[in-house]
C-alpha cells in the first residue's frame, strides 16, 4: 500500500529523474576517458568555461590558458566539455586545416547559434546554420569583389580625410600635442565607415563624437554590462540554452535602432530605383532572388540580421586592430618613423592622394601591409573559433572519430603568440612578415587572424583597406607619442568577443606635416 503510494508520488518522479541525470551527467564525464583521449577535467555541467560564466575570467584568456596547459604540451587536441557537451579543443596544425578546410563539408556551421526566436540574430551571417548560410554567402560575397571595393573606395578615403580633419582641428598655435583616446576616435571612423559604404547613411560619427549609428555599434558588444556579457557568452558558449532566456545576438537597443531605421531605408530605394551598390542593393537582391519561399516579415529580419552583422563585425575588428597598431607605433618610435617615411614616399607619388592601389595590396606599401598582419598576429581580435561537426569524421590517423554534433574550438589568438611558430612572440616585430622571413612561419599562420576556409571572414578585404586607410591618414600629419598614461602593456577586456583594451589607450598625437 504504502509503495504504491510513493510510486504515484512526485518524489518517486523525482528520483527517477536525479537518477537519470546522474547517469547521464556520469556518460558525458566519461565519454574523452572511454575514448582514451586526453581531456581537460572540469565542474560537472560548467565545464571547461566555468569561470568564464561566473565572470571570473575572459573567454579568450580561457582558451590561452587551455592551449598553454602543460599536461597537455604535446597533444594535438585536447578533449574539453564546452558546458555539459564534450567538445575538441585542437592544437595540431594539420588537423586544424583538416577541420577549417579539407573537410569543411562536415564542419560548416558554427557551433556558436542563436536560435529560432532571435530573429534577426539567428539570420545574420556569422551565426546562421546551413543551408540557408550558403546561400546568403554567396549573395554577400559580391559585395566584397574588386568592382564593389573599388566603388566604395572614394567614400573610405574621404571619411578618412574628414578622420584627418577632425584631428587637425583639435590643434591650435598653443597646442602641439593633443591627447586622444584611440580606441574612441577609430570607433567613430569605422561606424561612419560602416554606415556610409553599406547603408548609404552619413552617420556623422566623427565630427559629433559618437551618435546613434554608434550607440547601435556600440551596445551590441557592451559587455561592461552584466547581463549584456553574460547574455553574449551564453551565446557563444552554451547556444543550447540561449532560446530558454530569450538571449540575442543583437542588444535590444540595437535591433529597435535598425527596426526603425531600416525598412524606411529599403523602401525608400526600392522607390526610387536608384542603385549605390551597397549593401542595401545586395539585400534587395536576396530578397527578390534568393529567398522567395520565406514571407515578407521574415525577409525582413533576415535583411535586418545582415545590416546588423556588418555593423557588428565591421567596426570593432578594425577599430581594435587600427588602435594596437598605433599604440604600439608610440612605444617604438624606429618602427613608426620608417612607416612615415614610407607613406611619405607613396603619397609624393601619388600627388598626396591615398589612392585605393596604395591600401589593397601588398607590394605598394609592404612595410604598412607587414605592420597590420603583426598586429593581426599579437591581437587577433577573434581569439578562437568554433565550428560544429555535422557529419561524423576520422581524424589523427583513425585514432578519433569526431561524433556529429561536437563542438570544435580553433585558439587562433593562443596559436598566434605560441614561440613554436613565432620566435619571441610577445615582441611587436613587423619583419617576421618581411618576404625574406615569412617562410619561418607556417603557411597556416600567415594571416590566420581572418579565420580560414569557406567560412572565413567575408570582409577581409575591406577590413585591410579600411584599417590602412586610417592609419595613413593619421601617420601622415601626426607622430604618436606614448605619455606618462600610455599604458605599460595591454590588458584586454576580461568580457570581450571582440578583444580590446580594457584601459583607455591614450597617447599624444604631434602635429608634423609632410606635404
Ligand atoms: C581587421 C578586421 C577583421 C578581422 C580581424 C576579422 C576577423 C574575422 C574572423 C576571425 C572571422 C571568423 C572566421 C572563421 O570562422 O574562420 C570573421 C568572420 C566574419 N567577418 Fe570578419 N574580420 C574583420 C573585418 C570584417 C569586416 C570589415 C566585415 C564586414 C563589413 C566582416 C564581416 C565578417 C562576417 C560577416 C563574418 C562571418 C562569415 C561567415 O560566417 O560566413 N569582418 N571575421
Amino acid at each position: 500500500m504504502w509503495f504504491s503510494i510513493f510510486l504515484n508520488s512526485p518524489i518517486y518522479l523525482l528520483l527517477i529523474a536525479l537518477i537519470l541525470l546522474i547517469k547521464w551527467i556520469r556518460k558525458n564525464q566519461n565519454y574523452f576517458k572511454d575514448q582514451k583521449i586526453p581531456y581537460l577535467k572540469s565542474p560537472v555541467i560548467l565545464g571547461a568555461y566555468a569561470d568564464v560564466a561566473l565572470g571570473r575570467e575572459g573567454v579568450y584568456r580561457k582558451v590561452e590558458q587551455i592551449y598553454n596547459d602543460i599536461k597537455f604540451k604535446d597533444e594535438k587536441y585536447i578533449g574539453m566539455f564546452v558546458f555539459h557537451k564534450p567538445g575538441l579543443f585542437v592544437k595540431d596544425l594539420d588537423i586544424i586545416k583538416q577541420i577549417l578546410i579539407t573537410d569543411f563539408n562536415s564542419f560548416n556551421n558554427r557551433y556558436v547559434a542563436s536560435n529560432i526566436h532571435d530573429p534577426p540574430g539567428c539570420y545574420q551571417l556569422f551565426l546562421v546554420k546551413n543551408p540557408l548560410w550558403k546561400t546568403i554567402r554567396s549573395k554577400m560575397t559580391p559585395f566584397f569583389s574588386t568592382v564593389k571595393l573599388k566603388a566604395s573606395y572614394n567614400l573610405i578615403e574621404k571619411l578618412g580625410r574628414d578622420l584627418n580633419y577632425h584631428i587637425m582641428i583639435r590643434f591650435s598655435d598653443t597646442h602641439k600635442k593633443v591627447e586622444f583616446n584611440l580606441k574612441n576616435l577609430t570607433d567613430y571612423f569605422f561606424v561612419d565607415v560602416i554606415a556610409s559604404i553599406a547603408y548609404g547613411v552619413e552617420a556623422n560619427t566623427i565630427k559629433n563624437s559618437g551618435g546613434e549609428f554608434y550607440e547601435a555599434a556600440n551596445s551590441i558588444f557592451d559587455v561592461k554590462k552584466i547581463w549584456r556579457g553574460f547574455e553574449l557568452s551564453s551565446l557563444f558558449l552554451i547556444p543550447q540554452i540561449a532560446k530558454y532566456f530569450g538571449f540575442q545576438i543583437f542588444s535590444k537597443f540595437t535591433t529597435k535602432f535598425f527596426y526603425d531605421v531600416m525598412p524606411d531605408v529599403i523602401a525608400e530605394r526600392k522607390k526610387s530605383k536608384i542603385r549605390r551598390n551597397d549593401l542595401i542593393d545586395t539585400l534587395i537582391e536576396l530578397e527578390d532572388e534568393l529567398i522567395p519561399e520565406h514571407d515578407s516579415h521574415t525577409k525582413l529580419d533576415m535583411m535586418i540580421g545582415q545590416v546588423g552583422i556588418f555593423l557588428a563585425a565591421g567596426y570593432e575588428t578594425s577599430s581594435s586592430t587600427t588602435s594596437f597598431t598605433l599604440y604600439e607605433l608610440s612605444k617604438q618610435p624606429d618602427l613608426q618613423n620608417i612607416l612615415r617615411d614610407e607613406i611619405k614616399d607613396a603619397l609624393k607619388k601619388n600627388e598626396g592622394k591615398v589612392t585605393y592601389e596604395m591600401v589593397s595590396n601588398s607590394t605598394e606599401m609592404p612595410f604598412l601591409h607587414q605592420i597590420v598582419l603583426e598586429t593581426l598576429r599579437m591581437y587577433s581580435v577573434l581569439s578562437f573559433i568554433d565550428r560544429e561537426c555535422t557529419n561524423s569524421i576520422t581524424i589523427d590517423n583513425g585514432r578519433f572519430t569526431i561524433p556529429k554534433g561536437m563542438p570544435i574550438t580553433v585558439p587562433l589568438f593562443a596559436l598566434c603568440r605560441d614561440e613554436k611558430y613565432f620566435e619571441n612572440p610577445l615582441k611587436y616585430d613587423p619583419y617576421r612578415f618581411a618576404p625574406e622571413n615569412i617562410h619561418k612561419i607556417p603557411p597556416l599562420l600567415q594571416n590566420v587572424s581572418f579565420g580560414l576556409g569557406q567560412r572565413n571572414c567575408i570582409g577581409e578585404r575591406l577590413g585591410l583597406i579600411q584599417t590602412k586607410v586610417a592609419l595613413i591618414m593619421i601617420l601622415k600629419d601626426f607622430k604618436i607619442e606614448a605619455n606618462e598614461r600610455t599604458p605599460a602593456s595591454i590588458e584586454f577586456e576580461k568580457k570581450a568577443i571582440i578583444i580590446h583594451s580594457a584601459r583607455k589607450l591614450l597617447v599624444d598625437f604631434v602635429k608634423d606635416t609632410f606635404l
